[in-house]
C-alpha cells in the first residue's frame, strides 16, 4: 500500500514541472494512506529532475519521521494540518505558480467569472488573512495550515467544493481525493487565475458570474447524479 502511495506521490510531484507550476524546487506534493495515517511527501530542496522514489519521506500525522533519509518538505506541518482538518482529502499540493501567487500576494480572492472556474470551484476562491509576526516566528508552517482552516470555517466552505486556497502574501495550496487530483486542481487554479486577471483587465466592471450558471456547471460535474461522475 505504502509503495503504491509513494509511486503516486512521485508521479504527482513530477507533474508540477511538466505543467509549469514550479520554478526550481518551489513546491511539493503529498499523499496520505488514511488507514495507517501515514503521509508520503517530497523531500525538502530536492530538484525534481533528480528526485527518486526512495527520496520521498514518510511521516505520521504528528510529523514524526517513519521512513526516509532526507528532510521532509518544510511545508509538511501545513499538509498535516490540512489532512487532520479535512478528512475527505487524500492529497495536498503547494506551488508558487505565478498567476495564482499573484492573486495571493495581492491578498485578493479569485472571483468566479466563467464556466472554466465553475467546472472545478464552487464560487470565489478564497484568500486567507495574513499571518501575524508571532505566528510566523513561533510555528510558521503549522499556522499557515491553521489560517487556511480558519478561512474555511469563517466562510463556511466545503473543502470538496472548494479544492484550493490562496494564502495571503504567500501562494496557493490545493487538495483532492488523492495526489493526482490535487495536482489537477492546482493546474486548473493556475489557468483560472490567469484568465481572471486578463478578464478584469479587459473589463474592470465585470461581475461574478450568475449563480444559475455557476450551479449548472459545478453541480452537473460534481453534484448528486453528476453525469461526468465524481473526479
Ligand atoms: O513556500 C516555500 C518557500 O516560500 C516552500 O514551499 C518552497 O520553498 C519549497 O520548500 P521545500 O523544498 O518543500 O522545503
Amino acid at each position: 500500500m505504502l509503495e503504491t502511495l509513494k509511486q503516486e506521490v512521485l508521479e504527482a510531484n513530477l507533474q508540477l514541472p511538466e505543467h509549469g507550476l514550479v520554478t526550481f524546487t518551489w513546491g511539493n506534493v503529498s499523499g496520505i494512506d488514511r488507514e495507517s495515517g501515514l503521509v508520503v511527501i517530497k523531500p525538502s530542496g530536492v530538484a525534481y529532475s533528480e528526485m527518486k522514489i526512495d527520496d520521498l519521506v514518510v511521516v505520521d500525522l504528528e510529523g514524526n519521521m517513519v521512513e526516509g533519509a532526507l528532510r521532509p518538505s518544510s511545508d509538511t506541518p501545513t499538509h498535516l494540518a490540512l489532512y487532520k482538518a479535512f478528512p475527505e482529502i487524500g492529497g495536498v499540493v503547494h506551488t508558487h505558480s505565478p498567476w495564482a501567487t499573484s492573486w495571493a500576494q495581492a491578498g485578493r480572492p479569485i472571483p468566479a467569472l466563467g464556466t472554466t472556474h465553475a467546472d472545478y470551484y464552487y464560487g470565489e476562491i478564497p484568500v486567507t488573512r495574513g499571518l501575524t509576526q508571532k505566528e510566523i516566528e513561533e510555528a510558521y508552517e503549522l499556522e499557515t495550515g491553521n489560517v487556511i482552516i480558519e478561512t474555511f470555517r469563517n466562510l463556511d466552505l466545503d473543502p470538496k467544493a472548494m479544492p484550493g486556497v490562496l494564502v495571503s502574501g504567500h501562494a496557493p495550496f490545493n487538495w483532492g481525493k488523492n495526489a493526482d487530483e490535487a495536482v489537477h486542481n492546482a493546474v486548473v487554479l493556475e489557468e483560472v487565475a490567469k484568465m481572471a486577471l486578463h478578464t478584469i483587465q479587459l473589463n474592470q466592471n465585470v461581475g461574478s458570474m450568475d449563480q444559475f450558471l455557476l450551479d449548472k456547471h459545478y453541480l452537473r460535474k460534481h453534484g448528486p447524479g453528476a453525469y461526468y461522475g465524481q473526479k
